[in-house]
């Protein structure tokens, strides 16, 4: 009990006395309340309003003060200080005895003329005040302010000594008088031009270039880069940048620039790959002055994939390249001509070589009657035409057009906004890309990224703009990407990536022109590397336009005999175009009537047909001892391999699916496996897969699905889950729709404009191949019986093939049980074949089918079969 009460006591003792509520409570809600009102917008705008009031009450007495001085100072004089409280006495200052007191005070008393600087800063802070952000820097603009007060008041002191009005103020009077007294006046004067001097230097960083002599620049680089203006203007670039690369960071640090940390901001408008524009650059000396500057655009730049496919130097040095209005050029030159006109600036080397190349294309190679001349598979056609440029139209200009202002303005808006969050940056340049301008930011040091990536939606907020998306950081550079849509954007023609050097010259299997980086780098990609693209996009974002393109880009490449399309369009409009080329360009199912598959049952036929097809490939390539369609057809080319045994020239094929979603919802699993099964092996055979869906959920794009596509593209989607059922993350929701996309490959996210072909230009193309002579028919898919009807079954063995015995001969001799060998050996369809071999199991030769592997053979030698089959007649 007694330790109980210590304990009690001990409690007591501890704890706080109890709280008078009677005293806290009050004193907290007026803290609170205070700072509430001190935060408050409204206060903001009331204190504003109040300053700038101020300004103009200044400006107003201030100014009639320059009138009335005279008559108001000895009024002042006598009364002063009370003036301001004597009825009695009237003044001639507009803005009455307040007014004269305050300009006297100003003027007389400080800073004399310079006292207008007061209006100034006033002004400023209330502007700030009532707009609720920083339209004007404080600290730049005080630091400024106190400058003029010293200056301006000392300077006009010195000047006007002798005058009676107080142009320098009781300030000015004091330093002027002090300094005189220390330097005299020839010093003084002296003084005050140095610093007058110094202060312009430091504000306009102004250039002192003593005349020089002009270094020569490497003849071609400049010749391309360079425009001639910005040479004589700026010789500094020649020397800074002889490689034409363009990369303004490597020139500006030649200048020692103290600003240059301080939000400078460095544009670029990069070439028009094909050397429709020379890029410009806007170089910010001070975050309140720049000038806009040449710089040379980049030269073509190309993947690191295609570095092979580069121009050597020679062909770079070819003046500049004039731009050719496109009307003009569309209907008015052949093909030839035509491709020398779209081609890159002054390229006319390349363009020749390019055509050179088109023409070896398309030159038949004589027919040769000795046996061990190189097969040629596009002598079947040998007349074939590939389509001409001409049949491709320019959309739209080709010049991006960048207000500077709007770019000034973007810029103003994330460093302010970035400031606002603490976060300082050292430098900050643009990159104007065909839709979007990229933004790159070196933040200060000990700056978080995450910080930044944070901010994401805030700095959207600010910018006023959809599509906005930050790269924290850009993969490789160290820099922090935030992607703003431009207000005008430019639509990169498929024309132009289809005259391009990069895609004419390339060696690529199957090269598709897919759009145009932020860059402008042309981006060409090889579908047999991809090897299967997954495409999504909500409605209306332009995937179709997407497949077209890639379609085009093939056709403008490839021979009939090279490749074919297996083409699904369940929306059963989208592809319907291609109707026509059906006999150079498209494969079917035997006995099919329409070469476009739009029927859902169809669709799991052809793909199992597809499958088939594999299979038999995988067949020829280990026959022919090859690994992949490009060994096997090389062989095949130098007549290493035997046509009588079944070997053939192996074109690509492209499988493409428009809507992959509506397939999957009706056919589920019965499409999804032949797809899997094809994107998992196909590749090396020279199958591809392209599929394209709107709705990219999970149960369209199921594991299994994705797993298979390494390359993906992804065009405006509805969802963040959707852009990460597709990428794999986010960023698709935030793009600006019209062919505006990401592309993920080669593990590589890379935002792009899609290149764009109109349904017209398409209808053209396919007329001027579908009007030249073609094959009898399309390209034959092996026959696919579905098993379940082989299974339903019986065969009798009254009712046994002709062949029967001829094929278990076949099968014993060679001791694999396998339909395509039967196929390829006695020349048979996949149907017959495939009959013959249950009727050799119901005969006991060979044994139950064991998926894709062969059958065991259960009939060892030929003695053993001949018994077997005496017996059953
Ligand atoms: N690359 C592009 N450049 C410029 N505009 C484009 C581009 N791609 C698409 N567009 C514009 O967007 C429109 C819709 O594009 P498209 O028909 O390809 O959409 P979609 O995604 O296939 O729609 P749906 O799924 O309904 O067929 C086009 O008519 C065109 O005006």
């Amino acid at each position: 009990m007694a330790g109980n009460k210590l304990k009690s006591k001990k409690v007591e003792k501890k704890s706080p006395p109890p709280p008078d509520p009677g005293v806290l409570k009050p004193d907290k809600e007026a803290d609170v309340k205070m700072k509430e009102l001190v935060k408050d917008e409204r206060t903001h705008k009331v204190v504003g309003t109040i300053l700038l009031l101020l300004s103009v009450y200044l400006l107003i007495a201030f100014t009639s003060y320059l009138f009335t001085w005279d008559e108001d100072q000895s009024l002042l004089c006598k009364a002063c200080p009370n003036i301001l409280f004597r009825d009695d006495v009237v003044v001639e200052n507009a803005l009455g005895r307040l007014g004269a007191f305050l300009s006297n005070w100003f003027f007389f008393n400080g800073f004399g003329i310079a006292s207008y600087l007061f209006c100034y800063l006033f002004f400023i802070f209330g502007i700030n005040a009532i707009v609720g952000r920083r339209v004007f820097r404080p600290w730049r603009n005080i630091k400024y302010i106190l400058f003029g007060l010293i200056y301006i008041s000392t300077t006009a002191s010195f000047l006007a000594h002798t005058a009676e009005f107080p142009f320098g103020g009781a300030l000015g009077d004091a330093i002027n008088h002090w300094i005189t007294g220390f330097i005299g006046k020839i010093g003084m004067a002296l003084l005050i031009f140095v610093a007058g001097f110094a202060w312009v230097i430091y504000k306009f960083n102004v250039d002192f270039k003593w005349p020089e002599k002009k270094v020569k620049p490497p003849k071609e680089k400049s010749k391309i880069v360079l425009p001639q203006e910005e040479l004589e203007l700026n010789p500094m670039l020649q020397e800074d940048d002889p490689a034409g690369e363009g990369v303004v960071e490597e020139m500006l640090p030649a200048k020692p620039n103290k600003l240059k940390d301080n939000g400078n901001i460095h544009v670029s408008f990069p070439n028009q790959e094909d050397g429709f524009e020379d890029g410009y650059e806007l170089v910010e000396k001070d975050q309140e002055e720049h000038h806009i500057s040449y710089v040379p655009p980049k030269s073509s730049p190309h993947d690191s994939a295609d570095a092979d496919e580069e121009l050597p130097a020679k062909e770079l040095a070819i003046p500049p390249f004039e731009t050719t209005p496109a009307s003009k050029a569309k209907h008015a030159v052949p093909l030839d001509e035509e491709l020398s006109l779209e081609i890159n600036p002054g390229r006319e080397e390349a363009a020749a070589a390019e055509n050179d190349a088109v023409h070896e294309e398309l030159t038949p190679i004589t027919t040769s009657a000795d046996p061990l001349d190189p097969y040629e598979p596009t002598l079947d056609l040998r007349d074939y035409k590939h389509p001409g440029i001409d049949l491709l139209a320019v959309h739209g200009s080709e010049k991006i057009t960048q207000d500077t202002s709007e770019l000034e303005k973007n810029k103003n808006q994330i460093i302010e906004t970035l400031k606002n969050y603490d976060i300082h940056i050292q430098k900050i340049s643009a990159t104007v890309g065909p839709t979007v301008t990229l933004y790159e930011i070196v933040p200060a040091a000990g700056v978080r990224i995450s910080k930044i990536k944070n901010l994401e939606d805030d700095i959207a907020l600010s910018l006023a703009a959809l599509g906005i998306r930050i790269i924290a950081p850009i993969p490789g550079k160290g820099t922090i990407g935030i992607e703003v849509p431009n207000v005008k954007k430019t639509i990169v023609s498929l024309r132009n990536l289809i005259a391009s050097d990069k895609f004419q010259n390339s060696t690529m299997d199957l090269p598709v022109a897919i759009g145009k980086k932020i860059d402008n780098e042309n981006f060409i990609a090889d579908l047999a590397k991809m090897p299967h693209l997954l495409m999504a996009g909500a409605t209306g974002q332009g995937k179709s336009v997407g497949i077209n393109t890639l379609l085009v880009s093939l056709l403008y490449k490839k021979h009939p005999s090279q490749l074919k399309f297996i083409l699904v369009d369940p929306k059963k409009v989208e592809l319907s175009l291609y109707k026509l080329i059906e006999k150079h360009f498209l494969a079917k199912l035997p006995g099919e009537e329409d070469a476009i598959i739009t029927d859902t049952k169809k669709v799991i036929h052809t793909l199992n047909a597809l499958c088939i097809e594999m299979d038999l490939r995988y067949d020829l390539l280990k026959e022919a001892g090859t690994r992949n369609i490009r060994e096997y057809n090389n062989k095949f080319v130098q007549r290493k391999l035997n046509p009588q045994k079944g070997h053939r020239y192996l074109p690509f094929i492209v499988l493409v699916v428009d809507e992959f979603a509506d397939l999957i919802m009706t056919a589920g699993k019965e499409v999804e496996m032949p797809i899997a099964r094809l994107a998992q092996l196909a590749r090396a055979v020279g199958i591809h897969l392209i599929i394209a869906t709107q709705r990219p959920s999970v149960n369209i794009i199921t594991g299994t699905i994705k797993a298979n596509f390494p390359a993906r593209i992804a065009f405006k989607v509805s969802s963040k889950v959707d852009s990460r059922t597709i990428l794999d993350t986010g960023g698709a929701e935030q793009l600006i729709g019209q062919g505006d996309m990401l592309i993920s490959y080669n593990g590589e996210l890379v935002r792009l404009q899609c290149a764009f072909v109109d349904t017209p230009e398409v209808e053209e193309i396919a007329e001027f191949i579908g009007q030249q002579r073609g094959y009898t028919d399309a390209y034959m898919l092996p026959e696919y019986v579905d098993e379940k009807d082989m299974e339903s079954k019986e065969f009798a063995l009254s009712e046994r093939d002709s062949l029967f015995e001829d094929a278990a001969r076949v099968i014993v001799q060679s001791q694999q049980g396998s339909t395509s060998l039967l196929q390829r050996r006695m020349k048979l369809g996949y149907n017959r074949a495939g009959r013959l071999m249950d009727q050799l199991e119901a005969a006991g030769i060979v044994g139950p089918s064991m998926g894709s592997k062969a059958r065991e053979v259960h009939v060892k030698t030929e003695a053993d079969l001949e018994e077997i089959l005496n017996d059953l007649l």
